[in-house]
């Protein structure tokens, strides 16, 4: 104890001295030379394979690794190493977890740089937005150190001087299973209650983005957790099967689109496991003609063109009231059109390329359809070249506003996940509300009005699990986080979270004699 206290003092000086990793690191030139497996507290390549994936850099169309999908060999020697972690781990103390897990917060925030910078590359989000993702996750991991300290049960009184008990236990292995487009903050965000509730993870990052998970598998292990209690297997479906499908997995936390999510829950339900599903989204934003115009044009943006627009619980569709439509509508146009879009590295650029070229492809077909059943495009949809030679093979578009659309047309019914905002008139609030919840998604929703009855009002009516009051797209970890509907169920952030990592046990205790039926 005293040793790693010292070294944790000397450690700063210690990294000061090293070469910074940042410093190397640019667009165009990074290359994964390390394996992207984690297993028993190392970088290991997997035991066997269930084939081989490329991840790009999206700025510039580079390979950046090509790595091994794990095998069901790998999948359960990544299960058997938490599993002896967990054995320690769920021994600790709250207070003992508590303070390993803000060892870890600190070294993220300390590395925030190399980390954001990595994110940066290997996902095509800003360097701006990529910090702040960073932000986030350290602040996870120190929210739930907080709680780790302070789980309990309850203490019952009986007749007679008897008495009852409840003890919050952990679970034992999750597996956490991630999307792209968060990928370190969506590690935190599942591992940092995980671990605070005594569980071991294994976690498998999208295909798309395997780097930045390891970054915060090897903090785990330089803050102190046991070998083997934060794991990473790299691969796709089969190896997200494997996990799903492991006897001694005992929950599993999803975050993807709807019809995987569908697949992950019969899976667990072959092995009564619980499951929280993050989904996709199709939200509304609602503007009453009474807003502060400036914020909500402001929050129009931020719902939409964080991350290139693949956020899940973007509020892409815009309703706008009819009288401010005109001035809204040009107001957020002037806007969209000053994003500056390039290389996401740069300090000035808002808005990166998007995830890979299928999904590119895919964006731009979502917008010619809307073109095609009448919708107008009033900025933006098409692809964007920038100047810089080395950019030449990302995956760029500019963002897109479009008008005139209708409830049934496709960009308005579908999860785009590209930076496309469409925006739909209306009268009334009555109206407003019964289109705006005809959607089988329920993730998120926002209004902007200076009306505080209303503001309630109408947030107490819409079917969705996170509501905006005059703002969007904003995340204290403090707030859980989750949907209704198709959007999914358990919920990511907030006090709520250690129940879906944690089980109950009631004890009973008897102080008398047994009084026999028999
Ligand atoms: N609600 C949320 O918090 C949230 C957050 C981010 C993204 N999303 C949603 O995620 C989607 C985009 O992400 P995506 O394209 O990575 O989603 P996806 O469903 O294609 O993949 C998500 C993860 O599931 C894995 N996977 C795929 N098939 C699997 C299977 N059969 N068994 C086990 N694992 C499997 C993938 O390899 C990946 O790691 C969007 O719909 C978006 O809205 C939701
Ligand atoms: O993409 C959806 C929201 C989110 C951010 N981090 C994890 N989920």
């Amino acid at each position: 104890m005293f040793l790693r206290a010292g070294l944790a003092a000397l450690s700063p000086l210690l990294r000061s001295l090293r070469p910074s990793p940042v410093a190397a690191m640019s667009t165009g030139n990074f290359v994964v030379s390390q394996p992207l497996n984690y297993r028993g507290g190392a970088r290991v390549e997997p035991a066997d394979a269930s084939g081989t994936e490329k991840a790009f850099e999206p700025a510039t169309g580079r390979v950046i690794a090509t790595f091994t999908c794990s095998g069901e060999k790998e999948v359960n020697l990544a299960v058997q190493n938490a599993k002896a972690a967990f054995k320690i781990w769920s021994q600790k103390s709250g207070m003992e977890r508590c303070r390993i897990l803000l060892e870890a917060a600190r070294i993220i925030r300390e590395r925030e740089d190399e980390i954001a910078t990595m994110e940066c590359i290997n996902n095509g989000k800003s360097i701006f937005e990529a910090r702040l993702d960073i932000d986030i996750s350290w602040q996870c991991l120190e929210y739930y150190a907080g709680l780790a300290a302070s789980m309990a049960g309850e203490h019952i009184q009986l007749p007679g001087g008897s008495f009852g008990y409840t003890r919050r236990e952990p679970l034992g292995v999750c597996v956490g299973i991630g999307a792209w487009n968060y990928p370190f903050q969506i590690a935190s965000w599942k591992s940092a209650p995980a671990l605070a509730c005594g569980n071991a993870m294994v976690f498998k990052p999208s295909p798309f983005t395997p780097v930045s998970a390891l970054l915060l598998a090897e903090i785990y292990t330089e803050a102190g957790v046991p070998p083997g209690l934060f794991n990473v297997v790299q691969g796709g479906a089969a190896t997200g099967q494997f996990l799903c499908q492991h006897p001694d997995v005992a929950k599993v936390s999803f975050t993807g689109s709807v019809p995987t999510g569908m697949k992950i829950m019969e899976m667990s339900a072959k092995g009564i496991k619980p499951v929280t599903l993050e989904l996709g989204g199709k939200s509304p934003l609602i503007i009453f003609s009474d807003c502060d115009m400036n914020n909500a044009v402001k929050g129009a943006l931020m719902a939409n063109f964080l991350t290139q627009g693949q956020v899940c619980c973007n509020g892409t569709r815009v309703f706008v009231q009819k009288e401010i439509l005109d001035k809204f509508t040009e107001e957020v146009v002037k806007q969209t059109q000053r994003i500056k879009i390039g290389d996401p590295l740069l300090e000035d650029t808002r808005m990166g390329p998007l995830i890979n070229r299928p999904h590119l492809e895919r964006v731009l077909g979502f917008v010619k359809v809307a073109k095609e059943q009448g919708a107008k495009v009033l900025c933006g949809g098409d692809i964007y070249v920038p100047e810089d030679p080395k950019l030449k093979d990302g995956y760029y578009m500019r963002p897109c506003v479009l008008t005139n659309c209708r409830d049934d047309m496709t960009c308005v019914k579908e999860e785009i996940f590209g930076p496309v905002m469409s925006i739909l008139s209306f009268d009334t609030e009555a109206e407003v509300l019964e289109r705006a919840n005809d959607t089988t998604f329920g993730l998120a929703a926002g209004v902007f009005t200076r009306d505080i009855q209303r503001a309630h009002r109408v947030v107490a009516e819409l079917q969705a699990g996170t509501c905006f009051i005059n703002n969007y797209n904003v995340s204290p970890v403090e707030l859980p986080f989750g949907g209704y509907k198709k959007s999914g169920f358990g919920r990511e952030n907030g006090r709520v979270t250690i129940e879906y990592y944690s089980q109950l046990k009631t004890v009973c205790v008897e102080m008398g004699d047994v009084e026999s039926a028999f």
